[in-house]
């Protein structure tokens, strides 16, 4: 079903395949060259060609990759992101810790309310769906809820919704790692959008002033192991099948493995295999809808990892840590069709919205 050309661990590109023995052969950058057969594969970017660019040619050849990247499969792999693999460890490192708190101190610091989005979420809160009835989201949270426990925060400085932070002594350097990685974050972001609007023919700072005041989240993801058994019945998953909201979203995600990526050609799921070092990174409904869809939104969920990563005598699915990033314009911004994204042949999809208007209705939709 999947076709290997395993080769050099230099290609540019990377895959997304579902089911592999590739795994035992090669170290997993020659995964590198993995597609299944109709070719559908997750571009691999370096991105210090777009940041630390030998000329401009080289610069606009990385932006338009990166562009072709969210138009033909709305997710990419970025390598040499400039975040150093030490912040990255130390952030799952706090993260662990705070999953590992007892679950009286993690329930003080519940998720209340969407508009806030700030807080812990423990494990059959949440089901992420592409459904927008909150009736059917219900139905689906009750019978099959995400089996996974989550902590979100946002911007710091909000006066309205305050971040749920645990007391110092029971979490020491917990806030402190978690606040330096927003911001690190919020830089690549900027970088991304940036040569997102060179590769799509704007200004390279058209999106400077809409994105700066880091109306993201950062969404900590604790997937606790399981019996596989469990994660086979009907409709459950680690994490249902989903579209993200916002702009973009960075992952980052440990070597158990996952996350699926729906070839929207086909229909398939195909996993979107660790590769120490990178990010996964992907275009969310805003950003497909600021595009008028030139860029996409994929659908992706958590299912078990390959069988062959499974402990086969004990059906006991590992435990799994992820991190994901997600990116907002400003709540204020417009959102309405970029300039280069509409002409004769591209009529204009939809109407103008607001970040807060667009977001807040969904995540009402999702939570209530
Ligand atoms: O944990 C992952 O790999 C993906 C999580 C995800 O897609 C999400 O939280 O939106
Ligand atoms: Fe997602």
């Amino acid at each position: 079903m999947f076709s290997v050309r395993a080769s050099a661990a230099t290609s540019r590109f990377c895959s997304v395949s579902s089911r592999s023995t590739a795994w035992r052969r090669f170290p997993s950058r020659t995964l590198a060259t993995i597609a299944d057969e109709s070719g559908f594969k997750i571009p691999l970017i370096d991105l210090s060609k777009y940041m630390s660019a030998s000329s401009p040619s080289e610069k606009r050849k990385t932006a338009e990759d990166i562009v072709n990247g969210f138009r033909n499969v709305g997710f990419i792999y970025l390598d040499k992101h400039g975040i150093p693999e030490a912040t990255v460890k130390g952030a799952f490192q706090k993260s662990k810790e705070f999953f590992a708190l007892p679950n009286e101190v993690k329930d003080k610091l519940a998720w209340e309310d969407p508009r806030s989005n700030r807080g812990y979420v423990q494990i059959g809160r949440e089901r992420v769906t592409q459904s927008a009835d909150s009736n059917e989201i219900a139905q689906l949270r009750a019978k099959a809820p995400d089996y996974k426990e989550s902590m979100e925060i946002g911007r710091d400085w909000d006066k309205t919704w305050k971040n749920q932070w645990p007391e110092e002594s029971l979490a020491p350097g917990f806030k402190q790692t978690m606040l330096e990685f927003f911001q690190t974050c919020h830089e690549l972001h900027s970088v991304v959008m940036r040569a997102i609007a060179l590769g799509l023919d704007l200004e390279e700072s058209y999106f400077d002033d809409k994105i700066n005041e880091q109306y993201h989240n950062l969404r900590l993801l604790s997937y606790p192991s399981i019996k596989t058994d469990m994660l086979k019945k009907d409709g459950q998953a680690r994490a249902g099948a989903h579209s993200d909201y916002g702009t973009l979203t960075l992952l980052f995600q440990d070597q158990v493995g996952g996350l699926e990526v729906q070839n929207p050609h086909t229909g398939q799921f195909q996993a979107a295999t660790p590769i120490p070092g990178t990010i996964v990174v992907n275009a969310g409904d805003l950003l497909a809808r600021w595009s008028n869809d030139v860029l996409r939104s994929t659908l992706h969920r958590v299912v078990a990892p390959p069988a062959e990563r499974l402990n086969a005598t004990e059906g006991i699915t590992p435990a799994r840590q992820s991190i994901a990033f997600f990116c907002n314009p400003n709540g204020g911004a417009e959102i309405s069709c970029l300039p280069t994204c509409t002409n004769a042949e591209r009529a204009i999809k939809y109407p103008s919205v607001t970040t807060e208007e667009y977001i807040v209705g969904r995540l009402k939709a999702t939570y209530m």
